[in-house]
């Protein structure tokens, strides 16, 4: 299948990152590609791609990118498609200087942004803006919504389970120890 969302990030040292956005497409059956492409160090292979992506036949692109990470905001100015950017947390500054750089965009180029090493959530809203346009997907995003639920739930039941168990489940005011 030709694949529908664009996995892109600045340098292959991302790809811990942005490996969950693949492995969350994947759990969707949603086709996705992969590439390194960089607004600084390939600006002119970062732009081919931007302009390229739309007539190819993708319809999202998620990009991850770590420090200054212009790469989203780049993308988003080459392509009518919706980007979803990932800022990394790199070694200084624990990534809010790569969430600065992607979420402050001017206005008229909109990057959708998730949080800091967000790259599942990345990967899930890129199901999520296909599924507006696609009711199979729609009922699959909602079946994991309702599995989601029920998942706390069961950590609800496991919590209190224990605590009863330690006979540590007794009512507590607040503010009381
Ligand atoms: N932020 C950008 C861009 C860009 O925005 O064009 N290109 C590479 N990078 C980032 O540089 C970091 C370090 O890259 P290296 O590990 O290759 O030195 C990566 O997180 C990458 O996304």
């Amino acid at each position: 299948m030709d694949p529908l969302v664009g996995i892109v990030m600045g340098s292959d040292t991302d790809w811990p990152m942005m490996e969950p956005a693949a492995q969350a497409l994947a759990e969707f059956g949603v086709p996705y590609e992969v590439h390194v492409l960089s607004a600084h160090r390939t600006p002119q292979r970062m732009l081919d791609y931007a302009g390229a992506a739309a007539g190819r036949g993708l319809r999202v692109l998620v990009a991850g990118a770590g420090g200054a990470a212009h790469l989203p905001g780049m993308l988003a100015a080459a392509t009518p498609l919706p980007v979803i950017g990932v800022p990394r947390p790199l070694d200084r500054l624990d990534g809010l200087d790569s969430l600065l750089s992607i979420v402050q965009m001017p206005a008229g180029v909109p990057v959708a942004t998730v949080s800091i090493g967000g790259g599942r959530n990345a990967g899930l809203l890129a199901v999520r803006v296909l599924a507006a346009s696609d009711d199979a997907l729609r009922a699959a995003v909602e079946r994991f919504q309702a599995d989601l639920a029920d998942s706390v739930v069961a950590r609800d039941a496991a919590l209190r389970a224990r605590l009863a168990g330690d006979g540590s489940d007794t009512p507590r005011t607040a503010g009381t120890s």
